[in-house]
């Protein structure tokens, strides 16, 4: 169950990370395509092939989501950023206004790589932009900038880099609170709220699940439904919380007496349904009678009263092209001849 939750999770994100990795694909073809038009009527040739150069890779990018593995698209799109970054603040870009465009490498990094790798390669990135920016222009020539631009630069970033990573730490939590509250609802949904077994709706998805396995196999499946006797009297004498309690200790002790492999539900007010695979109706038989025979003998102690109950078990194994409806109205019918001959007996098939 927990792999499957973590399984949908991972897919669900992934999903989410496709389509943002896809859009920011697509909005940064555009606007580096734009930019290097622009470009084409200025004099700056390199900068306009880098442009053009960074259009085209955002648009592999945008084909890759589709096609290839998630983390293709995503280095295509966070490492050429940081390229076409890199040389926007070696070069200054159009009137030195390169280095404004670095602050959307933040965000971008920390969701498409996530938190943890998102603030590794961020670190990085500004310690190679530092590098530029104060490289000594005897060595290399490049974009001069004012020691004070470069430092607010520099400051203004790492908040940046800081809000960013804020941010999605917050949507990350949201995100998991999100879903552990569906699990939560999930089996809310799935279980009897008094006795915690599987409710109705889950034993006949089990059943379902359970014919087509083992139909595959050739093995036999049965079913033991279980009804309390004289029921209403436990009410009557004790109360309705007397017959809660009487249930809850029940479910407990069929529970007890079945393998890990086998599934106690509530059917009913008053009735259970034991899903037993790989199991014929004798050896059904030989466990219903150990069930009816460990309830016979068992006292519910409820405030100052010792409460004691028997129950009736009708068996039923599933025959070849017999639905799930006809396996439990035939167990169903043999608890009917359980009561009729008396109750506090097992009538099998
Ligand atoms: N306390 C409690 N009682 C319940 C619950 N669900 C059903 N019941 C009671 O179970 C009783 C079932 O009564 P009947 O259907 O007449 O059956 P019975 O008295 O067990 O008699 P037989 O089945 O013929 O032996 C009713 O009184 C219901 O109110 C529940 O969740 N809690």
């Amino acid at each position: 169950m927990l792999a499957l939750i973590k399984k949908h999770r991972n897919s669900t994100a992934e999903q989410q990370q496709a389509r943002v990795i896809s859009l920011f694909s697509l909005v940064g073809m555009s606007i580096t395509l734009l930019m290097g038009i622009v470009s084409l009527f200025g004099d700056n040739t390199i900068l306009t092939i880098v442009l053009f150069i960074a259009s085209i890779t955002y648009l592999l990018a945008f084909f890759s989501v589709k096609r290839f593995d998630i983390s293709i698209s995503a280095t295509l799109v966070i490492y050429s950023l940081y390229l076409l970054m890199f040389y926007l603040v070696f070069s200054g870009g159009v009137s030195l206004t390169g280095p404004l465009w670095i602050f959307i490498v933040a965000p971008v990094s920390v969701y498409v790589l996530g938190l943890r790798h998102g603030l590794i390669n961020l670190s990085l990135f500004l310690c190679i932009i530092c590098i530029i920016i104060f490289l000594p222009q005897q060595w290399v020539e490049h974009a001069q900038y004012s020691n004070e631009f470069s430092l607010r630069l520099i400051i203004s970033f790492l908040t940046m880099s800081f809000l960013s990573a804020l941010y999605e730490y917050s949507r990350m939590q949201a995100y998991i609170s999100a879903l552990e509250l569906s699990r939560q609802y999930q089996e809310l949904a799935m279980r009897d709220p008094l006795t915690k077994l599987a409710n109705r709706r889950n034993a006949a998805a089990i059943l379902e699940q359970e014919k087509s396995r083992l139909q595959r196999n050739n093995e036999p499946l049965s079913v033991l439904l279980c009804d309390l006797d004289h029921f209403k009297l436990v009410n009557d004498k004790y109360g309705h919380n007397g017959g809660d309690m009487v249930l809850t200790e029940l479910s407990a002790l069929f529970k007890e007496q079945v393998r890990q492999q086998d599934c106690v539900a509530r059917w009913g007010g008053e009735e259970f349904l034991i899903i037993l695979p790989q199991t014929s109706s004798e050896q059904a038989s030989v466990i219903a009678e150990k069930i009816r025979s460990s309830v016979e003998q068992y006292t519910i102690n409820f405030v100052k009263h010792q409460i004691r109950v028997t129950i009736s078990i009708g068996i039923s194994q599933l025959a070849e092209d017999q639905t799930i409806d006809e396996l439990i109205n035939n167990a169903d019918k043999c608890l009917y001849q359980a009561k009729t001959l008396g109750r506090n007996r097992v009538h099998p098939t």
